[in-house]
């Protein structure tokens, strides 16, 4: 009952619409009562032997207006209550999914997405619940239930009431304890069978590199035993529903024999008449439904509570990059300036004693171009992941003109950076909704400007419908090269003071990735480019390029100074012109 007390806010909100519905439930209980009452007075009147027409007619209209009545209140209430569910349901997955898009980097590395998706759908599920079926179940169970039992001792006999109805807690404590069992083996069906998915899924999906790594068999026989695994857990559901079923029944039973022993002994004594025996074996049907409600109830309220503590916990996380120290009046022009790097040290959150950037120290100006190259893993997009403040805790500071970014409004900030990440990602609907991501109302004159500046236009004609031609699983399938264009032409179109590339030109051929860099060298003439990059032709333009190794700057200057320094940078440079010859030679 808990429960109720944490949703209050919701109930509370929702007061009209709950009134409403549990009036016409009650209403609909009483009308419930009708039909066996008038049943029971019809059989009296073939009891007598004649029968009566007028006062068989006025009975069966009776029924008949009952029926009608029943069905109102029936729409009526479903309309309220599950309205009201329906409603919760709207709130909780727009509360979840908000707070989704608030949360920073920090809660996605705490939280798989699996396990955020389950919160997001079994937990919101399991907490519409309780304001669908919680509230009819806990009504049902008290009104229906008590009134058709005041209703068995009035109009019949409130001995066999009693004793007819002892067998029928039992149908309440099994609906309680092997609903438990069924609900909790259905779980883990279902997950089982998520599992089952999502193993055909990356095998589908996979299948080239499970072939060219000849993993076929092994592949087969993994799925084979999650198959057995998944087959396995699915019989637990049966034993549970097949135990739950015949149980029902046997009680049911029970209390029809019960009914028929003692009320045709009251019969026979005439202390009941045939009419009043036949009233209260429909009220025992009446009786069925309430008894399985209060065995639900305490499922569907304990689950419910359960998962509204884990929505809860989850909704309890702070964001730990917010506009806490922002000064509001910061706006767009107060940024323009000096791009200036001043960090000491940087850990991740995770591994705080791991020292992941240090010393890094530069100064871009408006309109030059950064370029960040070293081994896998030196730290380039760290560098850049602290700019995009996806992690605020660092010693020393970064500024933009002179402003700690940690006092610059988020939205400001982050509207002046476009970043086209290592894996970019890109949405299931059309090429052209794809790049005009970053302004949806953009013409389509700028849309396709910004795909020829990223040498994407051509191969966008070449597609089935040009620009409306869907991208991802139901559309055409991307090279590595034309998404990474793609991600290119999406940040151009933002035109933003800083443009952040990290290896977004790996996957193009050298003299895409020169006609790509040529046109940024122009379009960019006054702003701020970040290039970090493994191939050195693509950063070998740029006003300052930073070697790094192990977090820290190990040689930083111009491609000219570089050079001439002969260290990592002049043998990597080396390296990577001798590749390209033989490569040339090679493709000659
Ligand atoms: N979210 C994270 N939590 C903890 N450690 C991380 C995290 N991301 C990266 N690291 C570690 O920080 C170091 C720097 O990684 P970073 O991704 O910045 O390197 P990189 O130079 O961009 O590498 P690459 O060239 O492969 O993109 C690596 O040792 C990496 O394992």
């Amino acid at each position: 009952m808990n429960i109720f007390k944490k949703l209050g806010w919701f109930f509370k909100k929702e007061k009209r619409r709950y009134i409403s519905g549990i009036t016409f439930l009650i209403l609909t209980a009483f009308a419930n009562l009708v039909p066996p009452r008038v049943l029971g007075l019809m059989s009296d009147q073939l009891d007598k032997g004649y029968i009566s027409w007028s006062e068989y007619g006025i009975l069966i209209l009776i029924v008949i207006a009952a029926a009608i009545i029943l069905y109102m209140l029936r729409y009526f209430w479903r309309k309220q209550i599950w309205g009201g569910a329906a409603e919760l349901e709207r709130q909780m997955r727009s509360k979840l999914f908000e707070h989704f898009m608030r949360m920073d980097a920090t809660f996605y590395q705490r939280h798989r997405t699996g396990d955020l998706m389950a919160h997001a759908t079994n937990d919101v599920t399991a907490i519409q619940n309780v304001a669908g079926d919680g509230v009819l179940t806990l009504v049902d169970s008290l009104v229906t239930g008590g009134s058709t039992m005041v209703a068995m001792m009035i109009f019949v006999d409130w001995r066999l009431t009693i004793i007819a109805l002892l067998p029928l807690p039992f149908l309440a404590v099994g609906a309680w304890k092997l609903g438990d069992h069924l609900h909790n083996a259905f779980d883990k069906s279902q997950a089982a069978f998520s599992r089952l998915n999502n193993k055909t899924q990356e095998s589908v999906s996979g299948i080239k590199v499970l072939k060219t790594f000849g993993q076929g068999k092994q592949d087969t026989a993994a799925f084979d035993k999650m198959v057995d695994q998944t087959i396995e857990i699915n019989k637990k559901v049966f034993k549970w529903d097949a135990l739950f079923d015949p149980l029902g029944t046997l009680i049911i039973g029970l209390t029809y024999v019960i009914t028929i022993i003692y009320g045709g002994l009251l019969v026979t004594n005439h202390t009941l008449s045939v009419g009043q025996l036949v009233s209260f074996i429909a009220y025992i049907g009446n009786m069925v439904w309430p008894m399985f409600a209060i065995g639900y109830l305490f499922n569907i309220l304990e689950r419910g509570s359960a998962s509204y503590d884990r929505v809860e916990r989850l909704l309890y996380e702070k964001p730990q990059i917010t506009d806490e120290n922002a000064d509001f009046d910061i706006d767009k022009e107060d940024i323009k300036g000096d791009l200036d790097y001043q960090i000491d040290r940087f850990a991740y959150p995770d591994e705080p004693e791991l020292t992941v950037l240090k010393n890094i120290k530069f100064t871009l100006k408006p309109g030059q171009t950064l370029g960040l190259v070293g081994k896998v893993g030196s730290g380039k997009t760290t560098i850049i992941q602290l700019l995009l403040r996806e992690f605020d805790k660092y010693d020393g500071r970064i500024t933009l003109a002179g402003k700690d970014i940690r006092n610059i409004p988020l939205k400001v900030l982050l509207n002046e950076i476009s970043y086209v990440p290592q894996n970019n990602f890109l949405f299931s609907t059309t090429i052209k909704e794809n790049i005009a991501f970053s302004d949806i109302n953009a013409s389509d004159e700028k849309i396709i400007t910004a795909s020829k500046k990223s040498d994407l236009h051509d191969d966008i004609l070449q597609m089935p419908a040009d620009y409306n031609t869907l991208v991802g699983e139901n559309g055409v399938s991307l090279s590595g090269g034309q998404r990474q264009r793609m991600s290119i032409a999406r940040a151009l179109l933002k035109n933003s003071q800083i443009l952040i590339l990290d290896d977004a030109l790996s996957a193009v051929d050298a003299k895409t990735e020169t006609e790509i860099l040529s046109s940024l060298r122009k379009e960019r003439a006054n702003k701020t480019t970040l290039i970090a990059a493994h191939r050195l032709t693509s950063v070998m333009d740029a006003d300052l390029i930073l070697v790094l190794k192990d977090g820290q700057i190990v040689e930083r200057g111009t491609h000219e100074q570089l050079i001439a320094l002969n260290g990592w940078y002049a043998e990597m440079w080396r390296r990577q012109e001798l590749q390209n010859k033989v490569g040339e030679r090679l493709d000659g």
